[in-house]
């Protein structure tokens, strides 16, 4: 389950040999072990031409090499015709390795130094790569570099010890050449490079082989790099993916999402996030749209509730002010914020408000108006006339209105309303005052409540052009901020460039969510989520097909709807994430082929 660097296991490995007292070699057995082991499985599945298996084992002059010379030794004991061939001189293996290279001779084992085109490559059913392991540094260099083209040429199947020789164990990068092989045994732990792509390509199927470093290890070593397969799932998010419920639940029990999301260029990336909320099992929905989207929205998803944002008729959110919005975040427990927004000017600074009214932030004018309520003591409709003298713009009175109504007040928030438009009108206070109610001032004087944030698509790209972003309040507990950017959008949050993200996933999601304090799902073939401690899990599940349009919007309602469920964020980024690719997984199975998925299949294969 734990993903492991290099660098990780090695000290791994010396804390087994030197304080629990495992010799070296024991390791080293067991891992040649394992690795013969899986051999002769694969043996049995291959149509032999009679006789027995016969493989040839490549070895390299380090541990991994002597962990192929000890697989070699188990493979002629299973009675398998093994040969070996040395990619440097015998004499230059040191330390365990030297030591099975003479128990390899003496056990009357076929073993040769390779050089150039000397292989018969059709006397053999199978290879075994154990030239390069985790001590490998850069491309494989000569003769190393030939001897995995040709392996590669032969068309065997090939089982890599460890890791197939030229992959990067840390970051998945594949050095040219590299191993292509149809089987890994990787040796007590799973390394990195075995779960990043392009590395999980050119590994086949991989199994863990336990060599003797016990797995607890890894949490005394502060390994906090997870795969993230079902066992992960269940294991340690704690999570039966079958979701059951108890009998005695209804509606309110799993929660309100709130979805703001598309515009009319996009309006169907809200309605796929809405669909996705739905089926990932919140209790209610409510998608806010710009008010000229609702009514040819009218049905499109039944299940949902519509909430229609005055936006000047121009059915995008250009005029539709963050205060609005926060408004409708009363007595919603999550909100998903971003699929097919479009941008515009000013949208930063408006992100900005949301963010901070999701945080539990009093807006300015709010607090203002409230502490002048405060100070006028119990006069009727204080609240509303300090409001409205301080509304001498259209956005300070949706603001002084949203404040009402976050409260619960809608006659409050009439009042505030048309007070602030009184004053706009440019009537006298007095006028304003008549028009404000005693429960206007309650509901200034109140905080919004802070609720969980999922940021995607175009509010990412407003969050990266926000130059004071680390000066944005902190998340409180319970209202976390889960982002879900794709390469492209995490090079502009992290101002490099997408090969940068690219080269070390890990290490860019994890190096955000850490600074800013946030949970970070950096989407892609195998997609990393990461934690503000630093945690970083990377995903196993999904396919190729779901590189399409839409099936970002769908992540986002999933992530968004389990945090409207009450799951702490941690767990619902990486299932919603572990989920989302199951799904798209079971659809793909179920078209002809994976290219032909659309973002809605996964949604409907939840
Ligand atoms: N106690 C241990 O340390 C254990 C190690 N194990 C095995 O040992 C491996 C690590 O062993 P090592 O640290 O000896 O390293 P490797 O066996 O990965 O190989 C390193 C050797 O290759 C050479 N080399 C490095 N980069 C090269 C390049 N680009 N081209 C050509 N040659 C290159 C180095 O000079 C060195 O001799 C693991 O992957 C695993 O298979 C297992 O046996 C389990 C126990
Ligand atoms: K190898």
């Amino acid at each position: 389950m734990h993903l492991v660097t290099a660098e990780e296991m090695r000290r791994l490995d010396r804390h087994t040999i030197d304080t629990i007292g495992l010799p070296a070699l024991v390791l080293m057995e067991n891992a040649g072990r394992a690795i013969a082991e899986a051999a002769l499985a694969l043996s049995a599945q291959l149509e032999l031409r009679g006789g027995p298996a016969r493989w040839l084992v490549l070895a390299g002059k380090g541990n991994n090499g002597g962990d192929g010379l000890v697989a070699a030794r188990h493979l002629c004991e299973a009675g398998a015709e093994t040969a070996v061939v040395y990619a440097e001189p015998p004499e230059r293996l040191t330390g365990d390795a030297a030591v099975q290279r003479d128990a390899l001779a003496r056990f009357g084992i076929a073993a040769s130094v390779c050089a150039p085109g000397a292989i018969d490559w059709r006397a053999y059913d199978g290879v075994i790569d154990a030239l390069l392991g985790t001590g490998t540094r850069g491309a494989p260099r000569e003769p190393y570099a030939s001897l995995i083209r040709e392996a590669n040429a032969s068309g065997l199947p090939i089982v890599a010890a460890d890791i197939p020789s030229g992959l990067d164990a840390d970051t998945g990068a594949v050095h040219e050449p590299c191993i292509r092989a149809d089987r890994t045994v990787a040796l007590a732990f799973r390394k990195r490079g075995l779960a990043l792509h392009p590395g999980r390509e050119v590994a086949g199927d991989v199994s863990v082989a336990p060599i003797g470093i016990p797995a607890w290890l890894a949490e005394t070593y502060g390994v906090r790099a997870f795969h993230l397969d079902e066992a992960a799932v269940r294991k340690r998010l704690g999570i039966d993916p079958s979701l059951p419920r108890r009998t005695d639940t209804h509606k309110g029990t799993y929660g309100h999402v709130l979805v703001a999301a598309g515009s009319l260029p996009m309006a169907g990336a809200g309605l796929l996030c809405v669909r996705a909320a739905l089926r990932a099992g919140c209790g209610l929905a409510t998608w806010a749209v710009p008010a000229r989207l609702a009514e040819p929205l009218l049905g499109r998803v039944p299940e949902a509730m519509l909430a229609p944002l005055a936006d000047g008729g121009r059915g995008d959110w250009a005029a539709v002010p963050a205060e609005a919005l926060a408004a409708l975040c009363t007595g919603r427990s999550a909100l998903v914020l971003g699929p097919g927004l479009g941008r515009f000017e000013g949208d930063s600074a408006w992100l900005r408000r949301v963010w901070e009214a999701t945080a539990g932030v009093v807006p300015p004018v709010a607090a203002d108006a409230g502490t002048a309520a405060a100070q006028a003591g119990d006069t009727p409709g204080a609240a509303a006339a300090a409001h409205a003298a301080a509304a001498t713009t259209t956005a300070d009175a949706a603001c002084a209105a949203s404040v009402a109504a976050q409260a619960g007040d809608t006659i409050g928030a009439a009042a505030i309303t048309h007070a602030a438009a009184a004053t706009a009108r440019a009537t006298t206070a007095a006028d304003a005052a008549s028009a404000a109610s005693a429960p206007a001032r309650a509901a200034a004087n109140r905080s919004p409540k802070p609720l969980p944030l999922v940021l995607d698509a175009d509010a990412l790209n407003m969050l990266a052009d926000a130059d004071d972003f680390a000066g944005w309040v902190k998340r409180p507990a319970g209202a976390p901020a889960v982002l879900t950017p794709h390469p492209g959008e995490m090079a502009r949050l992290l101002r490099c460039t997408v090969p940068e993200v690219q080269r070390d996933r890990i290490g860019a999601a994890r190096s955000y969510a850490e600074k800013h304090g946030v949970y970070v799902v950096l989407k892609g073939a195998g997609t990393v989520i990461a934690t503000p401690a630093g945690i970083a899990y990377v995903n196993s599940t999904g396919n190729a097909g779901m590189a399409t349009g839409g099936s970002g919007d769908v992540l986002a309602g999933i992530i968004g709807s389990l945090l409207a469920q009450g799951w702490d964020a941690e767990k619902a980024a990486a299932f919603g994430v572990w989920w989302h690719g199951r799904a798209g997984d079971r659809a793909a199975e179920a078209r002809m082929t994976t290219a032909s998925l659309m973002a809605g299949d996964i949604a409907d294969y939840l």
